[in-house]
């Protein structure tokens, strides 16, 4: 791509709208933290462990996402870890962030929930100082874990919930997708929407597009994470564009994880043709090569997209943040 190219894609203005915290966790900071924490890697070096990233499926990639967040045992570790990526993003042209975090990861080794919110949000807060970025926080749930743990967790955070006032928008739901539907989450969702918050859900990703629907249907979302697979429905296609509900794709992530075998059979451009308000996002950027501009530049390149494709998918990252941030600029 010419210089000029990459600088028009730099210089746009775009927000952040799928990105796991953990999954911008580099191999250097893993060997790092681990070596500050006393932790023992099965891998002999940063090479060996970023040799290990070659993933077959969703599932495979989960096994090393999950490891490699077992480095994180302090507020000092996610602080620095999230302090990291917006590092990263800021010279991406990314103005604007909303930040997933599973915080089951971490409690289930014994980490501080009060730990891991402090250390996220001490970053965002001084992220927002120091360069403008705006953000927030998306709290998800892993739905391979039951109903009742995610039930849990809500009651672990919600005592958390006015000092994160400001960050703790959202609520999220992320991992393991086949044969975890988003119906066996309604209840949970069902008393988050009551509570405030926005709702977002992974879905057709690898399930199905049915999900997709039952992320719409049951669980209230007003954004769908991934949604790529929502093509093989016409009718489900038409009504997420006649309802301008937006879809984080995120295309290094689906060429990685093997959702499409060449970044140019990408459906991106075509469900933006079909008047869907698609948005480009890095999901896990340190396993999947590329942050937000990395993205861009992928499908730009791959899929032949024009100045128009791209101005688009920007505009339409600012105006699927959640609402009270469109309302505020
Ligand atoms: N792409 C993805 N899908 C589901 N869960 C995830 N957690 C981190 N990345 C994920
Ligand atoms: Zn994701």
């Amino acid at each position: 791509m010419s210089p000029d190219r990459l600088t028009f894609i730099r210089q746009l203005p775009k927000a952040e709208l799928h990105v796991h915290i953990e999954g911008t966790l580099e191999p250097d900071l893993i060997f790092r933290l681990a070596q500050r924490n006393g932790v023992t890697l099965p891998y002999a070096d940063v090479d060996a462990l970023r040799a290990a990233y070659q993933f077959t499926n969703l599932q495979s990639f989960l096994d090393l996402y999950y490891a490699g967040a077992a480095v994180l045992l302090t507020e000092q570790d996610f602080y620095d870890m999230t302090m990291a990526y917006l590092t990263r993003i800021a010279q991406d042209g990314v103005v604007h962030t909303e930040i997933m975090f599973d915080p089951q990861t971490h409690t289930e080794r014994g980490v501080p929930i009060a730990d891991v919110f402090a250390g996220i949000a001490r970053a965002l807060r001084e992220g927002k100082a120091k360069w403008g970025i705006t953000s927030c926080l998306i709290m998800s749930f892993l739905r391979h874990l039951s109903e009742q743990a995610a039930f849990d967790t809500l009651d672990e955070a919600l005592p958390l919930r006015a000092d994160y006032a400001d960050v703790w928008l959202g609520i999220g739901l992320d991992s393991g997708e086949q044969g975890n539907p988003p119906e066996k989450f309604e209840r949970v969702y069902a008393r988050c929407r009551e509570l405030g918050f926005y709702l977002v859900a992974h879905a057709g990703e690898e399930g199905p597009a049915d999900y997709v629907s039952g992320a719409l249907d049951k669980l209230n979302v007003i954004r769908i994470d991934h949604g790529v697979r929502s093509e093989e429905d016409p009718a489900l296609v038409a009504r997420l564009a006649a309802r301008r509900i937006p879809l984080t794709v995120c295309p290094l992530s689906n060429l990685k994880l093997k959702v499409v075998n060449d970044m140019r059979e990408h459906n991106l451009k075509r469900l933006l043709d079909q008047g869907l308000c698609v948005t480009i996002n890095s999901d896990d950027p340190a396993y999947f090569g590329g942050y937000l501009l990395d993205n861009y530049v992928a499908v730009a390149q791959a899929l032949d997209l024009d100045d128009e494709d791209l101005v688009k998918l920007a505009r339409n990252s600012m105006d699927a943040r959640f609402p009270v941030f469109v309302s505020q600029s």
